[in-house]
């Protein structure tokens, strides 16, 4: 192909590969601000969180636990349809008419990059090409299931899924292997376990990034719900005549199941071309694109990625959606801000109960960032009246990291929930460390009762109390209550 020159005149000023999370989120914006800005996506716009990942799966999660209380098996056509049209709603708002009212060219085709000025799109509908310039790049290409390679036998299965395809699936398996237990792995084994499958998890760890306790509350409301954890991964699988898939664990453990489910993570993916325009020492191992903090490729600073395509970054919606916005407030006005800030990212995970997190949220986070007396504070399901009303003391608590804890101000820096409503705690508990508010601040806070978040503010209003009272102002002011005309014999 012949060089092309660099152009003194460019067609946009932003052109955004990837309509997902990250891409929408960056066009939107660009655009907001006057910009000229094509977005392009090789399907319709949405991504994985619309068509394959958090939409479908929080519907299905949904649709399971209404299922579960009914107690019977679901007709899983009937359960998928209503899946489709929960994508449908969503949907609707970043469809390409939505799109051009907001300002948006929406271009559907596959991207190469050409150079770090041109990119070919290969038209989804004629096949034709495109050749397209811009000022700016934003990559925002996402990632891909990665394939459990390390199972012998594993190619020849036949009933096997990954969160792309699942969403097929329209006769319930009556038993289903998952393969992985990280956040889809345990999501969609709880959802089908309510939905009447008898499902087998394997996996090394549950939810590997929780704390042994957030991992311990889940693990006995998955085996509540008939779920066998199998703590082993797989070695090999056959699968025989009449389709039934036998699977033998690296323990010598076994699982027989009628379908599998395989969610060993997810590999970034990028542009056919853009490795070439970047040189290799800009993709990672995990085939990441390599960013500096503000987003921008080193070796070609028009060109930056954001959201899961970007190397060993946080996999969420949330984060790709900041990322884009952050990466176009960089490409497009002068300045920048930083744009990976792994520690201030919450996350949460949609089994019930729902496990949240943010920040520092272990003792040893803290200790690694520098913060040396830094201490956990637990608040229990028990204490939690809300809990205690639902029923659902198990598997509720709130845990604080706190640093300078003796100071009067104790500074909240992380923070783990677990819980029916964990993932709107975590909202709060995000707020209340990305402010840096101290424990006094958040105890004067009234929170309403009796909600979940209540339990917040006694936390931190029982233990400002608790250190105030230790004070020696406070012990001469309560001194005469403690005299001994005053105990009650
Ligand atoms: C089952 C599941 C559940 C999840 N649940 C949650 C959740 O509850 N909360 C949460 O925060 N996160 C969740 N996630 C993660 C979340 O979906 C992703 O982190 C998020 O979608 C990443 O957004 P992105 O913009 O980086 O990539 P994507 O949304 O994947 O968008 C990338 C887009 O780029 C397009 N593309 C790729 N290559 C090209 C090319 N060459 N030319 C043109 N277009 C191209 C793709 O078609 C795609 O539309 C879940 C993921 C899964 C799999
Ligand atoms: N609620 C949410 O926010 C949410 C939900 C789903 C997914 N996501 C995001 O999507 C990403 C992908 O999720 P995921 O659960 O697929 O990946 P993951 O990387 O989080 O977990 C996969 C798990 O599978 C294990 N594993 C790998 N190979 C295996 C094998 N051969 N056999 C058994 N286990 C194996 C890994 O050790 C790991 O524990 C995550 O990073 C997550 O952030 C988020």
């Amino acid at each position: 192909m012949a060089p092309h020159p660099v152009p003194h005149h460019y067609e946009f000023d932003l052109a955004v590969i990837g309509a997902g999370s990250a891409g929408l989120s960056a066009a939107g914006f660009a655009a907001q601000m006057g910009a000229s800005v094509l977005l392009v996506d090789k399907k319709e716009p949405g991504g994985d969180c619309t068509w394959s990942g958090c939409v479908p799966s929080k519907a299905l999660v949904h649709l399971a636990s209404e299922q579960a209380v009914l107690g019977k098996s679901a007709d899983l056509k009937r359960i998928q349809e209503s899946v489709q049209a929960t994508i449908r709603r969503v949907y609707q708002h970043e469809d390409p008419a939505a799109l051009e009212e907001k300002g948006i060219e929406f271009a559907q085709g596959e991207v190469e990059f050409l150079d770090k000025y041109h990119i070919n799109v290969r038209s989804a509908e004629d096949g034709k090409n495109r050749n397209v310039s811009s000022r700016n790049f934003l990559v925002a290409t996402g990632a891909k299931p990665v394939y459990p390679e390390s199972i012998t036998g594993f190619d020849a299965i036949d009933n096997k899924y990954n969160y792309e395809t699942i969403w097929e699936l329209t006769k319930l398996p009556q038993r289903l292997i998952v393969v992985g237990s990280g956040p889809v792995g345990c999501e969609l084994a709880q959802a089908f376990a309510r939905l009447g499958s008898q499902v087998t998890l394997v996996g090394s760890t549950l939810l590997p990034r929780e704390t042994k306790r957030a991992r311990e509350t889940v693990l006995k409301a998955l085996e509540k719900d008939g779920i066998s954890f199998l703590h082993s991964r797989p070695a090999a699988a056959t699968q025989n005549a009449g389709g039934v898939v036998n699977m033998v664990m690296s323990d010598g453990t076994k699982a027989a199941g009628d379908a599998v489910l395989y969610a060993v993570g997810r590999a970034p993916v990028l542009p056919a071309g853009l490795a070439k325009v970047v040189g290799a020492g800009s993709i990672a191992e995990d085939g990441g694109l390599i960013c500096s903090d503000t987003l921008a490729v080193k070796s070609c600073p028009n060109i930056y990625g954001a959201g899961d395509c970007v190397e060993e970054n946080l996999q969420f919606t949330h984060y790709a959606g900041y990322q884009g916005f952050q990466a176009v407030r960089n490409a497009l006005l002068p300045f920048s801000s930083e744009a990976k800030i792994p520690a201030s990212v919450p996350r949460v995970t949609f089994t019930d109960p729902e496990v949240g997190a943010i920040g520092l949220n272990t003792l040893v986070d803290a200790q690694h960032h520098g913060f040396k007396s830094a201490v956990v504070l637990r608040w229990s399901g028990a204490h939690t009246d809300r809990a205690v009303c639902q029923g659902a003391e198990d598997v509720t608590f709130v845990e604080l990291v706190v640093a300078n804890a003796t100071s009067p101000h104790a500074k909240i820096i992380g923070a783990n929930a677990v819980g029916p409503s964990a993932g709107e705690l975590i909202c709060e508990l995000s707020l209340i460390v990305s402010c840096g508010l101290t424990l006094s601040q958040v105890s004067h806070a009234i929170h309403p009762y009796p909600t979940y978040g209540f339990a917040i503010q006694q936390l931190c209003a029982e233990e400002t109390t608790t250190r105030l009272l230790k004070t020696n102002t406070l012990r001469l002011l309560t001194a005469k209550y403690k005299s001994p005309c005053c105990t009650i014999s």
